[in-house]
């Protein structure tokens, strides 16, 4: 990398800055064939742009182009080439991500952008290193994490041990007869020891024994957080609940960027995971619940505006949407947040495909539950309240104003 490094140029210097790796596609896809792809993406996409737009887009592809010919220059060595490339590809992927209002960036690899007057380039000191709020931090320090774990496990080694993992059980089935079952929406009893927003919930955290209390309260699946550096969770809780005889499907709650993550949860024994909109570009998300689908997994797709959830809407074989009304970056929580994407064509797009909608974040009292069941939820996402009760199963209760259990 430091040896494609000429100051003054912009097209190498924005090559080492901007080297954001597209992952939604590093595992499966030789990487020429994500540039053909990318490319064509790129060009779709400057149909729908600003003629503005569409000369910055126009002059990446010219970057592109140029990098891509100094791909021939014998004094360049493998591993920079590589480096071309996911710059090349990171170009695209951060302009797809512009263009679908997803305002997480990806961990700039090397350091902050450069910037630009006449010929000259100037750095600013920590500029662009630090992340804008909690959940890019949390995605930042995500790409590394599961870079070194990468490292320890690839992904071949992960799909061996596909095959002795615990089989899948069926997680929407479960919140669908939940719901039938009781009346009110299905519960997805978060095991949550702590979170950025609220510190440590429970000092006294034994995650096999609210596992139980939750089961025993009537929840009809689980979420585990699996995230050690933000949350205190850990896959190990996760592998431990599903060996504890618990037989409430499990979410495997994580923030997933790579595919590989995908995998892992499955051989922990995950029967669904949770993929973030405001994290992941479109296409991510539908090649990662196609992955899904593959292994037998569902996927819990998280929206929080608008934008986000016309996005996952228009994509095909979604059969779980959350609303969270917690904004992830500011931590700001209003339960009105899932009666406004419910509301008008939305809701009736989603009732036509039978989609389940989860009300996530921020619900604590019955009247709380009746409000979100009142706008055509069908399953809530619960954690802060119920984890913090002496006793699990009684929160439970007195969630719902009345007792859930079988
Ligand atoms: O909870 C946080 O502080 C948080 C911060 C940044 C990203 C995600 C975060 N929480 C994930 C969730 O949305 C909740 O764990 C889940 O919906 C349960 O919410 P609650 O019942 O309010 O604990």
């Amino acid at each position: 990398m430091e040896g494609l490094y000429v100051v003054n140029s912009r097209a190498n210097s924005s090559a080492l800055f901007s080297a954001h790796k597209f992952r939604a596609h590093q595992l499966l896809n030789p990487i020429p064939q994500k540039i053909t792809y990318l490319r064509s993406m790129a060009q779709t996409h400057m149909l729908n742009h600003s003629p503005h737009k569409q000369f910055s887009i126009k002059a990446q592809m010219a970057e592109i182009n140029a990098g891509l010919a100094s791909m021939s220059n014998p004094t360049i060595s493998n591993e920079d080439l590589l480096k071309i490339k996911e710059w090349e590809i990171g170009i695209l992927q951060g302009e797809l991500a512009a263009s679908q209002g997803i305002s997480i960036r990806r961990r700039p690899p090397s350091g902050p952008p450069p910037y630009y007057v006449g010929p000259f380039e100037f750095h600013l000191q920590n500029e662009g290193k630090t992340p804008c709020n909690i959940l890019e931090e949390i995605i930042w320090y995500k790409d590394v994490e599961v870079s070194e774990m990468k490292k320890r496990k690839s992904l071949s080694m992960l799909k061996m041990l596909l095959d002795n993992a615990p089989p899948a059980r069926d997680f929407v089935g479960a919140l669908k007869a939940a719901n039938l079952r009781t009346g009110v929406p299905g519960l997805i009893a978060e095991v949550k020891k702590a979170s950025p927003s609220r510190g440590v919930m429970r000092e006294d955290f034994d995650p096999v024994l609210i596992a139980k209390a939750y089961e025993k309260g009537g929840a009809a699946c689980l979420s585990v957080l699996t995230d050690e550096k933000f949350f205190q969770g850990s896959f190990e809780n996760l592998e431990v609940i599903r060996n504890s005889g618990v037989q409430c499907p499990l979410l495997c709650k994580e923030f997933i960027i790579d595919a590989w993550q995908i995998y892992y949860a499955r051989v922990k024994g995950a029967d669904a995971i949770l993929l973030i909109a405001a994290v992941l570009l479109d296409l991510d998300i539908k090649y990662m619940v196609t992955i899904c689908k593959l292994i037998g997994l569902a996927a819990l797709v998280e929206v929080h505006n608008e934008r986000e959830m016309d996005r996952v809407l228009a994509l095909e074989g979604i059969e779980l949407v959350g609303i969270n009304n917690r904004d992830l970056g500011t931590f700001k929580v209003d339960i009105s947040n899932t009666k406004t994407l419910l509301e008008g064509e939305r809701g009736e797009r989603i009732r036509e495909r039978g989609i389940i909608v989860v009300g996530e974040s921020g619900l604590f009292t019955p009247a709380d539950i009746a409000y979100v069941q009142g706008a055509g939820v069908k399953a809530v996402l619960v954690g802060e309240s119920i984890v913090k009760q002496k006793d699990p199963t009684a929160g439970i209760a007195g969630l719902f104003g009345k007792n859930i259990a079988s």
